[in-house]
């Protein structure tokens, strides 16, 4: 995500810079608080929020957590990240559902924020989860807004409330009274209505949206805020606060080059939780906000309970029983690693869920550099091979990759790699089958994607001095990430390591839990 970009490389940076020391003095401390000081200011957070953000660091940091911890370092990343938590609200709290259905969501906030596409998100985001939303068209300012809504339902697979020509046009309140009653009359259990924003702060603005709220009486109120607003997001929401007055909040484009200080200070600012974040123009970049995931992201650890879900909703459960019962007995192969790579395709933005591997961020070059026409490459090889190489892949000698690097229209070297990439993967997916740790931020074995030229280099050393079965039998090991705080293939200490949650997560995506 490139939200909090630059705020997470400072950051880490920072906190890098403390690995090299045993002992923190005070003087390391105040050193590392300034430094977090001056990188939250420059992210636009709110300047009572970094505040009271570096005193608890600094407090903590000077205490006997610290000094008596084996390794003082990792402490301060704990306590950093535990404070990121606390300022991003702590818990995730999940939505309000009316005990008389239909709960009434409303939303709200500056034009142009995201409302009407959020509106969409939402409907899907619950009717993927049971629900049956009814949107309702209460943005009658934008001439388009009906429109826009009434296609964004279209793309979510619900049903949009809108006025009719001549039935109330003109009347907001009305519009959002009438599509309750209607939701009431044909038993939807969600409404979500979408009401109008204004380019900046107005009291006829608020006084419609506060109009509307007194009519439908909504279980939530949502507060859609735009990342990119800056130090405006103080103002802008003291003044919704103040005159809707809202029950969450919504942070929208955590995908574009945001400071991520409006993320960061609205909890502290509002006392409200961020519920959703929205992170791109298309209907499923949307995803419920955990201060915790998002304290890991910032900082480099890795969002690996994220990235599951978004699997796991592309992944087929029958498909996956099967892929995990081939992993445990050794029976793992290349037609699987095929399938699981046209599914991981089919989870969505494959860049995005890259960016969610601990130790992404030390990866970012070969991420962004990363080519979804390497996917194509490599199912075109796997496609140019038997069937029985495909099961057998150690019958895969010399003359059989030459056929098959002709056969896809690749080299022999392209073959080479991905065979080394595949033995990489079974041998992973089996130590989680077995309930073990996967060496997560080295990643090298993520189907597709493409070694750093060092790694190339000492494979084809490697295969300078080994027969062509041998080659795949050791696979190379992926380079380790640079400049991430924790600079290591296989990071150690707690947040190296999977939790046991995320293990738990990951066998259930397995099919193992
Ligand atoms: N990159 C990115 N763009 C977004 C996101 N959410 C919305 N947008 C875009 O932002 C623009 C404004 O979104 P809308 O949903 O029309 O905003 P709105 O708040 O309904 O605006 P009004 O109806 O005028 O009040 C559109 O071009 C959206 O595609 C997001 O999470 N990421």
């Amino acid at each position: 995500m490139a939200a909090f970009g630059s705020l997470s490389t400072r950051l880490t940076e920072t906190l890098a810079k403390l690995r090299t020391k045993g002992k923190l003095s005070a003087s390391d401390v105040d050193g590392t608080v300034r430094e977090i000081r001056r990188a939250l200011l420059d992210a636009d957070v709110a300047l009572e929020v970094v505040k009271s953000f570096t005193a608890a660091v600094r407090e903590r940091a000077l205490g006997a957590e610290v000094s008596e911890a084996l390794n003082p370092a990792q402490q301060v990343v704990k306590i950093v990240n535990d404070e990121l938590v606390g300022i991003l609200g702590g818990e995730s709290r999940q939505l309000q559902l009316a005990k008389q259905p239909p709960t009434v969501i409303m939303l709200a906030g500056l034009q142009g924020a995201g409302k009407t596409t959020l509106a969409g998100k939402l409907a899907k985001h619950l009717r993927g989860k049971g629900h049956q939303p009814l949107l309702v068209a209460s943005d009658l300012q934008r001439p388009n807004a009906v429109t826009q809504l009434q296609v964004v339902g279209g793309q979510a697979g619900v049903q949009v409330y809108a006025p009719e020509p001549g039935n109330g046009i003109g009347d907001p309140v009305k519009v959002a009274r009438d599509g309750v009653a209607e939701a009431k009359r044909r038993q939807y259990d969600i409404v979500i209505v979408d009401t109008a924003g204004r380019l900046g702060v107005d009291a006829d603005m608020m006084q419609q949206a506060a109009d509307i709220r007194r009519a439908v009486q909504p279980d939530e109120v949502l507060f859609v805020i735009d990342a990119m607003i800056g130090q405006d997001a103080v103002a802008t929401a003291r003044a919704f606060q103040e005159g809707v007055d809202f029950t969450g909040v919504v942070l929208t484009k955590l995908d574009g080059d945001a400071r991520g200080g409006a993320a960061l200070s609205i909890r502290g600012l509002t006392g409200k939780p961020i519920m959703f974040a929205s992170t791109g123009e298309t209907l499923d970049d949307f995803e419920p906000f955990h201060p915790d995931r998002m304290a890991s992201r910032i900082l480099d650890l890795g969002d690996i309970l994220t990235l599951i879900e978004q699997a796991q909703k592309a992944f087929d459960e029958d498909e996956a029983h099967r892929l995990a019962e081939a992993i445990a007995t050794d029976g793992f192969t290349l037609e699987d690693f095929l399938k699981q790579m046209q599914q991981l395709r089919k989870a969505g933005n494959f860049k995005q869920m890259l960016g969610m591997l601990p130790g992404a961020k030390g990866m970012r070059e070969a991420i962004d550099s990363f080519d979804e026409r390497e996917l194509v490459r490599t199912e075109a090889i796997i496609q140019s091979m038997t069937p029985q190489e495909r099961k057998q892949s150690k019958i895969l000698n010399g003359s059989r990759r030459v056929r098959i690097a002709r056969g896809a229209g690749v080299t022999v070297t392209d073959v080479n790699q991905l065979m080394a990439r595949f033995e990489q993967a079974a041998k992973m997916m089996k130590t989680v089958a077995k309930g073990g740790v996967p060496q997560m931020p080295g990643m090298g074995p993520m189907p597709g994607m493409r070694q750093s030229k060092k790694v190339q280099k000492q494979g084809k050393q490697q295969r300078r001095s080994g027969n062509p079965a041998k080659r795949t039998a050791e696979p190379v090991q992926p380079a380790a990430p640079q400049g991430s705080a924790f600079g290591k293939p296989k990071a150690e200490g707690a947040f190296g390591e999977l939790s046991e949650t995320d293990q738990a997560a990951l066998q259930r995506m397995l099919g193992n839990g």
